[in-house]
């Protein structure tokens, strides 16, 4: 059983307008715009996988749809088995999501906004785990200081907390480096390669395509919502003969034939 599996997902935003109408018509045609096309691959247990693409080619889509914030038009989704729509509650706890957005609640500490993350997901008394996410996140004197009085990367380091709360065995990263210091990146980057070497999954996905060269195992290309390359971070770069990881990302993306999908 892998730890995320996508089984030929698509993905079509319909205008709310759109969506009644196309309800009651008899020719039941898909309006809309098309964001995932037929997406299928699977991560294994304790890989570091990296979701790469240009922007808008649907990254963000498909990581909703795994978190349940986002329902696919067709195809199956599945954490750790559990279908993310038909198993919500499971699939849901066997997942941690750091969003690319920074949301918070201006209203708690952080130490609060741990303690209220946890019990969406039944913890009390998980304050020793509170405690040691935060010091390895740098954050543990920053614990009683309301979220509001946070700087923006600080606020990030939160987000990556609250991912961890409930201890998932997956852990999917959107863009947690945007506009991050290099202090901050350092930390981030040790602490969820310790993860990974512990077992958990880590799903990433980022433009810094660097940092995706040096931490993922493998890696899949999306472009316009559909595979265009999967395959290891090594394999990838011989086969399209780039030195860098940037190099090959370019060639696929500007090359309107390559399709070197490999299951
Ligand atoms: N709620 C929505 N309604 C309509 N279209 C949407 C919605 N959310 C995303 N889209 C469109 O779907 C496409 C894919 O968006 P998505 O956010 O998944 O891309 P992305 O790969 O995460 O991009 P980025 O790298 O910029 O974060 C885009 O064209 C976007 O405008």
């Amino acid at each position: 059983m892998s730890a995320l599996s996508l089984e030929n997902v698509s993905k079509i935003y319909t205008p709310r307008t759109a969506a009644w109408k196309q309800r009651f018509s008899s020719s039941g045609r898909k309006r809309g715009f098309q964001a995932l096309d037929g997406v299928s691959f699977s991560v294994e247990h304790g890989e570091f996988f990296g979701l790469l693409g240009p922007n808008g080619a649907g990254k963000t889509t498909l990581i909703s749809i795994l978190a349940g914030l986002a329902y696919a038009t067709s195809g199956t989704a599945r954490v750790c088995g559990y279908d993310v729509v038909a198993d919500f509650k499971r699939s849901r706890r066997s997942l941690g999501v750091v969003p690319q957005e920074i949301v918070y609640d201006p209203f708690f500490t952080v130490r609060e906004t741990l303690r209220l993350q946890s019990g969406y997901f039944g913890l009390r008394n998980n304050d020793d785990w509170i405690d040691e996410i935060l010091t390895n996140l740098g954050l543990l004197d920053k614990g009683d200081t309301n979220m509001r009085a946070l700087s923006g990367g600080m606020k990030r380091r939160v987000l990556v907390a609250q991912a961890l709360v409930h201890r998932p065995p997956v852990i999917i990263l959107d863009e947690p480096t945007a506009g991050v210091d290099v202090d901050l990146r350092r930390t981030l980057w040790e602490f969820i390669a310790r993860l990974n070497r512990e077992g958990h999954t880590i799903l990433l996905t980022t433009h810094y395509l660097e940092e995706a060269e040096a931490l993922c195992g493998r890696i899949a290309m999306l472009k316009s919502g559909r595979v265009v390359a999967l395959d290891t971070t090594q394999a990838l770069l011989a086969r399209v003969g780039g030195a860098h990881l940037e190099d090959a990302f370019v060639r696929i993306m500007h090359d309107d034939e390559f399709l070197g999908v490999t299951a």
